[in-house]
């Protein structure tokens, strides 16, 4: 494919020790080479391929040196583009990169989009669709697991599954074929069937393996939608801030002093959280705060987890038993805090609520009890399986809805067959599933998802 030349600036903004210009296209080689001026009479042109240079470059409007750079040449096709690549390293700091930039710009090349390197990337086929999502996941990766995954995505583990899989529908599609071409042989029709339903039922079964994974796959990715729910002033903010060990929620003894939902991503030994403190839940007239108490709960609704909070030196009150009442059903820790106070609590009671929820007692004030909550969130979600690292996880939303869509074809190719359904509408349901898997990995995919998908990226990626 031809495309023009592009430049950006692939390190971060801010001052640091060196900073990368990068150029990705025919005129790359060139347009580095007219800045640049190396030992003695040394031409990027004709440098071997990978190889890195030093020196200066000058400007040409004033014949001047604007930076003192290393220079990496990289000819196509075996670079990450696929096209010729140049890096300029450059000093790290604001004016110096601009410029470099600017320079560049200056001799011909265009300011690339987000993504666009990596869009190239995949456009001139050196990786596929869900290999380049993956880059963008790998560097908004918040945990080791997280970024495991990314890398192993990346490197085209769920890319060569989803070939597999369509390889075997496209040979259950060639046996379908030699039914339709020979209607008249009763054995070939029994014969299809058979083979058929087998095949259709394997790979079915291996779509559904995928969607196992993908309840962990998601949470890897985006953390676990965690709601911190209970009366006022039982110490919900006080546990946020405990657990992202730093004060970002305002605590104060006045009950309702949370009234808006407080967001904060923390690591809990490898679990990924979005943290959500929420106003108390109580019957109340005022009016700011009851329409935070409305927010909390709606945030419930959208939890996989919830941290219960009770006053170990209160009584159990009618609003807990409420709460309770309201996360029925769901993943609940249930937190009693305050234990240096009084008891107040009947804990036989709280356990008889809590039935098979795990529950700790804490004081927060004391810091006491924080690691046996830290155990149980991690004990909750991690379970072994995770840390095994052979399974394919698949994490993002684009792939699960295909995914499923395909699993849901398939399905009806195999209870068609089942049924006696013309063998032609079979074949409808067998290609359908074999496009929606090739969705995934960037085969027939319209032009605009791609653009979407792509502007997600940072500046230079
Ligand atoms: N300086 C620099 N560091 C970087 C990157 C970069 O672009 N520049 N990367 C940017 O993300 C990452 C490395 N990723 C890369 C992935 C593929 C190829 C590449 O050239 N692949 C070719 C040739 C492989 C080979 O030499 O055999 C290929 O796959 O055909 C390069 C970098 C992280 N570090
Ligand atoms: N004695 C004692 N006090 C605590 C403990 N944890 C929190 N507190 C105090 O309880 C009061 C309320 O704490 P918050 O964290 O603001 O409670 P909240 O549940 O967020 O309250 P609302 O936002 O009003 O719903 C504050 O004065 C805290 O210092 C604890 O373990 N022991
Ligand atoms: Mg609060």
């Amino acid at each position: 494919m031809e495309f023009d030349t592009i430049a950006a600036i692939s390190t971060p903004m801010g001052e640091g020790a060196i900073a990368i210009v990068r150029l990705s296209g025919d005129q790359a080689v060139e347009i580095a080479d007219s800045l640049f001026k190396g030992v003695g009479s040394k031409r990027l042109s004709e440098a071997a391929t990978h190889t890195i240079h030093y020196g200066h470059l000058i400007d040409p409007k004033t014949g001047q040196v604007a930076e003192e750079v290393m220079v990496s040449v990289m000819k196509g096709p075996k670079t990450f583009t696929k096209e010729d690549v140049i890096e300029i390293n450059c000093h790290g700091g604001l004016v110096s990169v601009n410029r470099v930039l600017q320079l560049v710009l200056n001799q011909g090349a265009r300011l690339a989009e987000p993504g666009e390197f990596t869009k190239r990337a995949f456009l001139n086929g050196r990786i596929d669709l869900s290999q380049a999502e993956a880059v963008i996941d790998l560097i908004r990766a918040k945990t080791d697991r997280a970024m495991n995954m990314a890398l192993g995505q990346m490197e085209g583990r769920l890319s060569r599954l989803i070939q597999k899989l369509r390889q075997e529908i496209l040979e259950i599609l060639a046996h379908v074929e030699v039914n339709i071409d020979y209607p008249e042989y009763e054995d070939v029709e029994e014969m299809t069937h058979q083979m058929l339903l087998e095949k259709a039922k394997y790979v079915k079964g291996e779509l559904e393996k995928l969607l196992q994974t993908s309840q962990q796959g998601k949470i890897l990715r985006e953390g676990i939608s965690t709601v911190i729910v209970g009366r006022p002033n039982v110490g919900k903010s006080s546990l946020l801030n405990s657990l992202v060990h730093e004060n970002k929620a305002i605590v104060t003894d006045i009950p309702g002093t949370t009234r808006d939902v407080i967001e904060e991503y923390v690591n809990v030994r490898g679990v990924p959280l979005r943290l959500l403190d929420t106003a108390g839940i109580r019957e109340t007239e005022d009016i700011v705060e009851r329409i935070g108490v409305e927010r909390s709960r709606k945030v419930l609704k959208e939890a996989d987890l919830i941290l219960l909070v009770l006053n170990y030196s209160e009584e159990l009150s009618e609003e807990d038993r409420n709460i309770f009442k309201a996360v029925e059903g769901m993943d609940v820790i249930v937190i009693v805090n305050k234990t240096d106070l009084p008891q107040n609590i009947n804990l036989e009671e709280v356990r008889e609520l809590a039935n098979d929820y795990s529950l700790v007692t804490i004081s927060l004030l004391e810091d006491k009890g924080v690691d046996q909550l830290e155990e149980a969130i991690s004990s909750l979600f991690f379970s072994g399986a995770i840390e095994s690292g052979d399974l394919t996880y698949v994490s993002n939303s684009r792939h699960i809805a295909l995914l499923s869509q395909a699993a849901h074809a398939i399905d009806e190719a195999i209870s068609g067959v089942e049924i006696g359904t013309p063998i032609d509408i079979v074949q409808i349901d067998l290609t359908r599933s074999w496009e929606l898997l090739g969705e995934i990995i960037g085969e027939s995919v319209h032009e605009s998802l791609i653009d979407q998908l792509f502007s997600q990226f940072c500046l230079g990626k």
